[in-house]
């Protein structure tokens, strides 16, 4: 056996069975740091790369939006960063059916939601309820806000330089307490009716790069000028790589998501720890 790994794991266990708190000491701990993210337009892949090198430089990337992702099976001596943004306050469906493809072992994780300002309402629970019965447990949790990726004016150009100072103050006070923890929401989850699906403009120039990076391939390369809308997820990718701006949603249809969410979106909120003692 090799002494050198503590076994998180194994103590996260005992700790459940005993309802103590368990305070971990990741300092001179050898273990894999593995970040598994789904992220439409890059925000939350940029949150999770920068969480993830707080506690290492060498990490390893699960990217949910790859239809072809590998399968893999974590150990209790990996510490798994998982990541996704709020969609109507859930977990977007394509991250859960990708993420039942993991297996963990007693795998200590820590969740991160990104939001654009409004609310996460219950996609922590709904993550932790996807996660804890494929084998993991939920040792931290983290709600970041970012430039809301549909109606940008909220929260826009978040997370920026004060946003990564603070998100690095809170991981270290996380690192210093990884204990099983309860997280906020409700069940039966909040209802999520989907979301607005874009449109094609003429100055689209047929190049493809859509239909390559689409997570769900809605975009059919022989026909760039539609979208299928029964596999679109609204995850707005599409739009934020078109290098001609060729996509975009309807003006009308932003206008009225605007107006929906704007009382609860204009006073920027502040990035959290998430989550009490599961004691
Ligand atoms: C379909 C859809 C639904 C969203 N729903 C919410 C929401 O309920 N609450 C919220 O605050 N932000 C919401 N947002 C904003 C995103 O959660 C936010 O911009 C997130 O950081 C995007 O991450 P990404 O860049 O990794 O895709 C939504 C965005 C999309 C595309």
């Amino acid at each position: 056996m090799n002494n050198d790994f503590l076994n998180i794991g194994d103590l996260l266990m005992e700790s459940l069975k005993k309802y103590d708190k368990i305070v971990i000491c990741m300092e001179g701990c050898v273990m894999a740091i593995q970040l598994i993210y789904f992220s439409g337009t890059g925000s939350t892949q940029k949150v999770v790369r920068f969480i993830g090198k707080q506690w290492q430089e060498k990490v390893y990337e699960y990217d949910l939006s790859n239809p072809h992702i590998a399968r893999h099976v974590f150990s209790h001596q990996d510490l798994c960063i998982v990541g996704v943004p709020s969609y109507g306050g859930r977990v977007p469906t394509i991250a859960i059916e990708r993420l039942k493809q993991f297996q963990a072992n007693q795998t200590p994780v820590i969740l991160i939601v990104t939001y654009g300002n409004r609310h996460y309402d219950d996609t922590f629970i709904e993550l932790k309820d996807t996660l804890q019965p494929l084998g993991f447990i939920c040792v931290g949790a983290m709600a970041i806000v970012c430039e809301h990726s549909i109606v940008h004016e909220f929260a826009r150009g978040r997370p920026n330089t004060k946003d990564f100072e603070y998100i690095q103050s809170l991981v270290e006070t996380l690192k210093r307490d990884l204990h099983p923890i309860e997280v906020p929401g409700h069940r039966p989850y909040k209802i999520f009716r989907g979301g607005l699906k874009p449109l094609v403009t003429s100055q689209c120039t047929k190049c493809g790069l859509c239909a390559k990076l689409c997570p769900v391939e809605a975009i059919d390369l022989q026909h760039l000028e539609t979208t299928n809308e029964s596999l679109c997820i609204s995850c707005m990718r599409c739009i934020s790589i078109c290098p001609f701006k060729a996509r975009i949603c309807d003006d009308k249809q932003v206008e009225a998501t605007r107006m929906k969410i704007q009382k609860v979106c204009t006073i920027d909120k502040q990035s959290e720890l998430i989550g009490g003692s599961l004691c």
